[in-house]
């Protein structure tokens, strides 16, 4: 019988193998939103670990107190801010606290979001606005205030953003599929306006990665997204942490505009329902 998946936790970010090896962040500032949990969390674990500050966001208090807990622990250097990413103005007064506080912020991995799955014809108004303002709204609002404080105060900066794996749609998540391809294609405007500014802009895009986001989807969809790749198998926080390393990093600092897809193969062969397979595709 296969093991069942367990959810990666801070002592498994604490000892995955790390991509670069030293202190190449030390100095440096990086802030992950909705570090609290899954992929961010992962994520800030990996550049704490090579040396940066993390400053991890998100809208759920205990959650970000327990993994700055769980990292200063482990003798490296992070804090908290509680930030919804609809919040336009919130966030220009977040990011001004952090430059008056720390006088740079070096990465921004734009990484909180989420949907829920439902086919597309049953949407309400609201739950399409929800999704779209939460992952194309949010992820530009925090994309254009880091932007102009770095622009403003001549800094370079590296902006990864999460989106997901767009290009054969996204069955169950049209809303979601819809604000990500957005994401990417912002993504890839702004890396050449932005270029003067010494800004990179850059997309990672999971696949099906286990993490407690997988807890939005029912046991009936669950059991079929291990199968929709040909690597037959999900993928790890951690994957994407070490891609947001390398693409947000001096490793990256030749690519700009880029999207890098870690899906197992996923948009080559196999298909994905996240509301779970109808029958007719069956
Ligand atoms: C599979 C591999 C690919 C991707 C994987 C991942 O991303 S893993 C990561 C996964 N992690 C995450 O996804 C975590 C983040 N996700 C979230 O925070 C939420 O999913 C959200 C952003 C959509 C909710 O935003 P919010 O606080 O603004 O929501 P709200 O409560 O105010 O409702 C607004 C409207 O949405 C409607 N509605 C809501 N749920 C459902 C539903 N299940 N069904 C139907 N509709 C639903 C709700 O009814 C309402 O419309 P109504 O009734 O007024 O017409
Ligand atoms: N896991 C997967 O297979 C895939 C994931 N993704 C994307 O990767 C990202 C991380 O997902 P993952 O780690 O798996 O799942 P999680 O649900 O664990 O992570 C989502 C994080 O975003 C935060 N968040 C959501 N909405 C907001 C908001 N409006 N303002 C601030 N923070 C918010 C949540 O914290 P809180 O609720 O406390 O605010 C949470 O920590 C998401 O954007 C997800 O959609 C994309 C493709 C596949």
């Amino acid at each position: 019988m296969t093991k069942p998946m367990t959810i990666p936790n801070d002592a498994d970010f604490a000892n995955s193998p790390l991509p670069f090896s030293g202190d190449c962040f030390k100095g440096q500032l990086v802030l992950v939103s909705g570090g609290g949990s899954g992929i961010g969390k992962a994520t800030a674990w990996c550049f704490a670990r090579l040396g940066a500050h993390i400053i991890i966001t998100g809208r759920t208090e205990q959650k970000l107190i327990d993994t700055v807990a769980a990292l200063t622990s482990a003798g490296l250097s992070a804090s908290y801010k509680i930030q919804d990413i609809r919040d336009y103005d919130g966030i220009a007064a977040m990011y001004a606290d952090i430059f008056a506080e720390f006088g740079r912020l070096d990465i921004l991995i734009n990484n909180a979001g989420g949907q829920f799955p439902q086919s597309a014809i049953d949407f309400s108004k609201n739950g399409w606005d929800a999704v779209v303002s939460n992952n194309l709204n949010g992820s530009w609002y925090m994309m254009q205030h880091a932007a102009r404080q770095w622009r403003d105060r001549k800094q370079q900066g590296s902006i990864v953003n999460i989106v997901a794996v767009v290009p054969r749609g996204m069955n169950g998540g049209a809303h979601t599929c819809a604000a990500r391809a957005g994401v990417i294609h912002l993504s890839k405007t702004v890396a050449v306006e932005w270029a003067e500014y010494n800004i990179r802009v850059n997309c990672v895009a999971p696949g099906v990665i286990f993490s407690e986001g997988m807890r939005a989807y029912s046991p009936e969809a669950l059991s079929e997204f291990d199968k929709s790749n040909p690597m037959k198998r999900f993928g790890t926080p951690w994957d994407i942490a070490q891609a947001c390393v390398y693409l947000g990093g001096p490793s990256g600092s030749f690519i700009t505009g880029e999207v890098l897809t870690l899906d197992g193969g996923g948009q080559l062969w196999g298909d994905l329902w996240m509301h779970g397979r109808p029958d007719y595709f069956r």
